[in-house]
């Protein structure tokens, strides 16, 4: 059984992995080796799930690192940018399988999309390649939900703006909205259990607390809650953040296109716990009925739902609330634009953990055992 050192595994897309890996009796198929940058994770015994007997290793240590042969690393870009050359460096043939954006856009990177690019990441394979990222996670869920009409070169281009959720941004960030929310809650409970209380009263409370200083703002440095963060990430290049930057580049990359097709638009943080949201317009190559749209995108693979373009369904299927830790990815609102009939409108949502970080990297990490 092949060796597999897993880093970052205590995480949110740690863990989810993890959950995954179980419930898929992927364990039964390698031997794990766990590992963790922590101090005072060192050393103690591997986790209850873990079937094998051990202890957590130290995942800066580099010769044990060496003996594995395949590294499966959910810790962050600066694990990855500190430990991979280091481990390169010593002649390391092993594979590299990474949730981290650090080596995306490398030349000897793939970024791993099984349902969209198996046969890249085959090719890949077959060519030597030992290092595979997992995409940007709304990057990976447009390229879930759309990927029928992409495969169908049937996309001019596309222009977005997400609606991402706070769990993206980390563990304490979700803790962070959490607190916020219940601050926000807790100033005016007794308003609320008033039906005389004035609804604009409320809210000016609300909003001077919001405003104040003192909600806990030291992941997003903005208040999140009963607001948005129109900003993700630093600034790159031409206005956009790092986060827009990544579409355009990452899924031409996914989808190994000679010729680029244009992708931008707007990424936004919501106080959504979990998934991602998408608000999609693209154009088309040419006039495609809806119907035939429904049937490509729907028929793409198992996972893409298509949602009828109704009230009730919208919100029984089309919201994070419905699709938080499922692997379902529905795509909806579905109709064309006054612009004319080569405009379409759609609507999507993904698990960022699921689709958009821990699930392609799991079953990557199966391609290789
Ligand atoms: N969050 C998301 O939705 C997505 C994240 N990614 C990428 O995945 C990578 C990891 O992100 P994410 O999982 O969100 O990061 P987290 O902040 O949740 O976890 C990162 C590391 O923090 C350490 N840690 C320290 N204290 C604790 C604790 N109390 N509980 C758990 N872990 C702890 C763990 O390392 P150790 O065991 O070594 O101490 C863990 O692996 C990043 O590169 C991110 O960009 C990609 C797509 C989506
Ligand atoms: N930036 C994303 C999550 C993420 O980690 O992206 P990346 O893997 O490209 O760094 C978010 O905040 O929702």
């Amino acid at each position: 059984m092949k060796k597999v050192g897993l880093i970052g595994w205590r995480g949110m897309v740690g863990s989810v992995l993890m959950q995954r890996m179980k419930e898929t009796d992927d364990f039964k198929r390698l031997d794990p080796i766990f590992f963790s940058t922590t101090e005072s994770q060192k050393g103690q015994a591997n986790p209850d799930f873990s079937p094998t007997m051990g202890k957590i290793q130290d995942a800066h240590h580099i010769e044990t690192l060496r003996s594995l042969d395949i590294i499966l690393t959910c810790q962050g870009g600066e694990y990855t940018n500190r430990v991979y050359p280091k481990l390169r460096a010593t002649g390391w043939q092993g594979y590299w399988i990474d949730a981290a954006s650090a080596l995306r856009m490398e030349k000897d990177s793939v970024i791993a999309l099984d349902p969209v690019n198996l046969s890249l990441i085959e090719c890949a394979l077959n060519r030597g390649i030992k290092t595979f990222v997992g995409g940007n996670c709304t990057v990976s869920l447009m390229l879930m939900s759309l990927g029928g009409l992409f495969n169908a070169s049937l996309i001019e281009w596309v222009s977005f703006a997400t609606y991402q959720a706070a769990s993206g941004a980390g563990a304490r960030h979700m803790r962070e909205l959490l607190t916020q929310m219940g601050l926000c809650y807790t100033e005016v409970a007794s308003q609320l259990q008033d039906p005389a209380a004035t609804i604009l009263a409320i809210e000016r409370e609300i909003m001077a607390l919001t405003r104040s200083g003192d909600l806990p703002t030291d992941c997003f440095e903005a208040p999140l809650a009963t607001s948005l963060i129109p900003w993700i990430d630093i600034a790159s290049e031409n206005g956009q953040t790092r986060e827009e930057w990544k579409a355009e580049v990452e899924a031409n990359k996914i989808l190994n296109n000679k010729t680029m097709i244009p992708i931008d638009g707007i990424c936004v943080r919501i106080g959504a716990l979990r998934c991602h949201s998408q608000a999609i317009t693209l154009k088309l190559k040419k006039d495609v009925p809806i119907k035939e749209i429904e049937q490509i995108l729907g028929s793409y693979h198992e996972w893409v739902k298509v949602i009828p373009n109704k009230k009730q369904t919208t919100l029984d299927r089309l919201t994070p609330a419905a699709v938080s830790g499922t692997l379902d990815v529905p795509v909806g609102r579905l109709r064309k634009l006054s612009m004319g009939p080569k405009y379409l409108s759609a609507f999507t949502v993904g698990d960022q953990l699921l689709w958009g970080a821990a699930e392609p990297l799991r079953r990557m990490l199966n391609l290789l055992l």
